[in-house]
């Protein structure tokens, strides 16, 4: 039987040393704020938003939200994003994704400052991710994985480690940050022959596919730590993941629940994220 890799242990750590720098910044008279973006009232994005409401409010850092109406045309939206970068007042600049389809992220992406882009939807950013240079901003969530391994001391380097998923939001970045801490690193995702013997090879087995308890425990090696990153609604209303908890942990030697996991650390490298943009703003 596994251990639980406790998220909030994790959140509590990186907001204490978050609120200590926001309290510095304040006393040299500077305000550090996060300014979230918001096209509509999507339920995902309201969920988010009040956890990460809450997260600034416990680290210091000031919020303000632009709520824009769920038809607002591409043009207009544009205008009211460069309000934002042009806030000198404003840090951080936090977009829900994803948007409303008559909105091109293929456009909008080049749009955001890059030094605003706390969760990385800039193409800059991006390309910092891929190239493991640290000046950028990597996405929250998976920075919230690379966090939580090291709050485990959870040893990287040259170890087997699989991805389960491939999207932009977790598992291509977490890929690279995976591989920036010198593991080898394994993609797979739906489409992957024999999926289960991939992940089964796994010492670190990290999954983000969008599947509620799709990962059992024929997934996942005995002894394997297993970070779970999705968050979905199971039969009975309730919050679970994309691993079967209670079949993994039998096998793994180091497990994240969902709530309780992964999800609990984002918002704290949000925060973190905010305070990084407003020293290199200030
Ligand atoms: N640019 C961008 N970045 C995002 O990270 C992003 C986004 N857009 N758009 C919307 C989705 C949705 N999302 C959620 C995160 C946590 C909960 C959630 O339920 N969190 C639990 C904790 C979960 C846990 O403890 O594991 C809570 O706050 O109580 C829900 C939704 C982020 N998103």
């Amino acid at each position: 039987m596994g251990q639980i890799l406790d998220g909030k242990i994790v959140a509590a750590s990186l907001k204490e040393e978050t609120a200590a720098e926001a309290n510095k910044l304040r006393d040299n008279g500077v305000i550090p704020k996060l300014t979230i973006v918001r096209v509509g009232a999507n339920p995902s994005d309201l969920s988010y938003e009040r956890g990460a409401l809450k997260r600034m409010e416990g680290c210091n850092i000031a919020t303000e939200v632009k709520e824009l109406p769920e038809d607002i045309n591409q043009e207009d939206f544009i205008k009211a994003l460069k309000e934002v970068n042009d806030d000198k007042t404003t840090h951080g600049i936090l977009l829900f994704r994803p948007l409303p389809k008559q909105l091109d992220e293929e456009v909008i992406k080049y749009v955001i400052a890059p030094e605003k882009d706390v969760d990385c939807l800039s193409p800059t950013n991006v390309a910092k991710v891929m190239e493991g240079d640290k000046s950028g901003f990597a996405p929250c969530t998976p920075t919230a994985v690379m966090e939580t391994l090291k709050y485990y001391n959870v040893d990287l380097k040259g170890a087997e480690t699989v991805v389960l998923g491939r999207s932009m939001v977790v598992g291509k970045p977490v890929s690279m940050l995976l591989l920036g801490e010198n593991a080898t690193v394994t993609i797979c995702h739906s489409r992957t022959k024999d999926l289960s013997s991939v992940t089964s090879k796994a010492d670190v087995l990290v999954v983000g596919i969008g599947r509620a308890k799709m990962v059992t425990s024929e997934y996942v090696k005995e002894g394997a730590i297993v970070v779970d990153v999705g968050i979905n609604v199971d039969e009975n209303g309730k919050l679970c993941g994309d691993v079967d908890f209670d079949q993994c942990i039998e096998k793994a030697s180091l497990i994240t629940p969902v709530p309780g996991g992964v999800g609990s650390v984002t918002t704290s490298v949000l925060a973190k994220h905010v305070i990084k943009a407003c020293k290199l703003q200030s």
